[in-house]
């Protein structure tokens, strides 16, 4: 039996909606979210069981090797949102609003929103800020399309908010709380938390009815998410705290790659049976 199964109590035949995540909420089922910018990744996470993949801004890190997530561009991006949902069958797929696609107001925010939908194929989509976007959220949730938002840490402001740096740690997180509440009342299905104090998020997650989505947010949000780079070990280096490497592809990688290399130099690849 799979996780997604437990999530709508049945099968996989059909996709993950927002309402099975509301559901997950009140039964207090706790579920995983991973980011995903390409079908092998994709296909593997679905299979596995992740009911929600997000195919996130980081984009712009982790595909295309800037130091920020500002250049990336909805153009960019569309495409590795249409492969994801190409490639999978049951979790529903969030597409990240990029930098500059959404600031300029609802109207803005709102066409971005249905260019996802449409050229992206994606079934959600997600966009960073709280009491400052709840006119974008409104727009957009407006048109039938479910939005998840982003609040805490959020790294399009990081130019702004100095570096990477834990959100609500003054005045027991009032700002955070009160971002989280202007979010769902403007009607997000999901909001996710980025760094910000385990006791800020446990009690945000118990006030709200749609379901939190942590990222070294603590153990009490209703959800995790992860890169799934830093989730599988391919990113090397030093990663935030609030990452666990379950698998070392970096590795592993590197291993079949020198062994590649020095086969294709000792004539040992290809072999016979490699060979027409
Ligand atoms: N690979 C990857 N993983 C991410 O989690 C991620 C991205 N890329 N790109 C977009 C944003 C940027 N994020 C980041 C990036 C760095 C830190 C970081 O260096 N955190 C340090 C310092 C925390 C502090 O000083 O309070 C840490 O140790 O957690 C945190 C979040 C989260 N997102
Ligand atoms: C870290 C998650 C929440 C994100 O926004 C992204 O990967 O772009
Ligand atoms: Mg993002």
């Amino acid at each position: 039996m799979s996780e997604i199964a437990t999530l709508y109590g049945g099968p996989p035949t059909r996709r993950v909606r927002t309402r099975d995540l509301i559901n997950a909420k009140v039964r207090g089922d706790r579920w995983p979210m991973l980011t995903s910018y390409d079908q092998y990744t994709a296909s593997i996470f679905d299979e596995s069981g992740v009911p929600v993949l997000l195919v996130g801004d980081s984009a712009a890190n982790n595909v295309f090797g800037h130091e920020t997530t500002l250049p990336i561009t909805v153009d960019e991006l569309l495409p590795l949102v249409r492969a994801v949902v190409r490639a999978t069958k049951t979790a529903l797929i969030v597409g990240d609003l990029p930098f500059g696609s959404y600031e300029e107001g609802p109207t803005q925010a709102l066409r971005t929103a249905v260019r996802f939908m449409k050229e992206g194929g994606c079934h959600a989509v997600k966009l960073e800020g709280g009491r400052r976007v709840a006119p974008q959220i409104e727009a957009i949730t407006g048109a039938g399309i479910p939005v998840m938002a982003h609040i805490g840490f959020t790294p399009q402001r990081e130019h702004t908010i100095g570096g990477y740096r834990v959100q609500g740690r003054e005045n027991e997180g009032a700002e955070v709380i009160s971002d989280a509440r202007a979010v769902a009342d403007a009607g997000a299905f999901a909001v996710v938390l980025e760094m910000v104090p385990g006791d800020v998020s446990k009690q945000i997650t118990k006030e709200l009815q749609i379901p939190t989505v942590g990222i070294g947010a603590g153990p009490d949000t209703d959800a995790q998410v992860l890169v799934w780079q830093d989730m599988a070990g391919l990113r090397t280096g030093k990663a935030p705290r609030f990452v666990k490497r379950y698998a070392d592809l970096s590795g592993a990688l590197s291993e079949a790659t020198r062994q590649f290399a020095a086969e294709v130099r000792g004539g040992e690849f290809p072999a016979a049976e490699h060979t027409f």
